[in-house]
């Protein structure tokens, strides 16, 4: 994958642009890049992020990745996440829904715990393949350690925004607790020809939903993401720009903070135009709170959450006071969309999160 050429994403279709921020400039702690991050954190909740460094480690995780999915299916299927609600491991086709009518995903991915890769080759969660083995030191390390100090920046910088006492956000994502924390290689086979040409209604890869963590890190090079921008009612795809990063928030920092940082609705469906025709890979690093963090406003500890929750009317408040921790949310929502542990419409609504319109698929 890495070095191939893809076909142009095509410019004939709705494409939502997302603010570019610098990564170097945030950490050289520039006003106006910081005021940036701010307004596509708070406004929309997904951003480009340029010069991560991280693109060497990125290049190297999808060879990883292909070499995993290469393993016969029933190799991977000795690793595959279960239906319990556990995420890492490895997550065949089809496995889960993609909507409450129970269509089913097109994405195969294997998803690699923090905790493991930093223990390695002690086993904190799970094992994994070989091929994840074989990269764990020299691969997967390396990725999530670049992918934690970028994490790690951005949190430092929402703490300041959100007036929380210094530490306040870093200390519920330690590295040493036990997470969700986790890195997760994509693959979306090609379409066919025939596909191609009936495509008018495609079908998707990874239903809607909004991200169960504090912050995702995404590589992407084919297009097929689209959000949801707030006041649409059309998917809007998010053009994948070379060497740019895309950030976004997930449900856990939207609900630490009362809302004021945005968890927004995406979903991934086949790349457009004639990019359709090529596997699709993507590569997540998601940060989640330790297990144990209640995911509860924080508003004891920042005036500015407080204020926030004081405008909402005490129904909406509510949303804001889960009373779970970060391990029975993640739970929760992975174990509902396992087609396995479907009843009906109800366990698909089941596994929602903060989505501003669930309804939507
Ligand atoms: O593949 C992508 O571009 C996005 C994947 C995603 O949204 C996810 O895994 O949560
Ligand atoms: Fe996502």
């Amino acid at each position: 994958m890495p070095g191939l050429t893809f076909p142009p994403f095509p410019d004939n279709i709705p494409i939502h642009p997302l603010l570019v921020v610098d990564y170097e400039l945030i950490k050289a702690n520039d006003a106006d890049e910081i005021a940036k991050l701010w307004k596509a954190a708070t406004e929309l909740g997904f951003w480009y992020l340029k010069n991560h460094g991280a693109e060497r480690e990125v290049d190297e995780m999808f060879e990883m990745g292909e070499k995993t999915m290469k393993l016969p299916l029933e190799e991977k299927m000795k690793f595959e996440q279960g239906d319990n609600g556990r995420s890492f491991g490895y997550k065949a086709a089809g496995a889960n829904a993609t909507d409450e009518y129970g269509n089913l995903d097109t994405v195969e991915f294997i998803n690699i715990s923090k905790n493991d890769a930093l223990a390695f080759p002690k086993v904190v969660h799970r094992t994994y393949p070989s091929a994840v083995n074989d990269r764990m030191e020299s691969t997967i390390k390396p990725f999530i350690m670049k992918a934690l100090e970028v994490n790690t920046t951005i949190l430092t910088v929402f703490e300041k925004k959100l007036v929380l006492p210094a530490g306040a956000l870093l200390k519920l994502h330690k590295n040493e607790d036990l997470s969700g924390c986790e890195a997760r290689c994509i693959r979306n086979p090609p379409k066919s020809t025939s596909d191609i040409s009936a495509s008018a209604n495609p079908k998707v890869a990874i239903g809607a939903h909004t991200d169960f963590g504090s912050l995702s890190f995404l590589h992407n090079r084919l297009g097929g993401l689209q959000v949801l921008p707030p006041g649409y009612t059309e998917w809007q795809y998010v053009r994948p720009i070379p060497g740019h990063a895309i950030c976004n928030i997930g449900d856990a920092l939207t609900l630490l903070c009362g809302g004021i940082l945005r968890s927004n609705l995406h979903r991934v469906v086949p790349p457009p135009g004639a990019q359709a025709a090529y596997t699709r890979w993507s590569l997540v690093y998601f940060t989640r709170p330790a297990n144990h963090v209640a995911l509860n406003a924080l508003s004891e500890q920042s005036a500015m959450i407080k204020a926030r929750l004081d405008q909402l009317t005490p129904d909406e408040r509510t949303k804001f006071e889960t009373n779970t921790t970060a391990l029975e949310w993640f739970t929760r929502r992975i174990k509902n969309q396992r087609i396995n542990n479907r009843k009906g419409p109800e366990t698909w609504r089941s596994s929602r999160g903060t989505e501003h319109k669930p309804e939507i698929a």
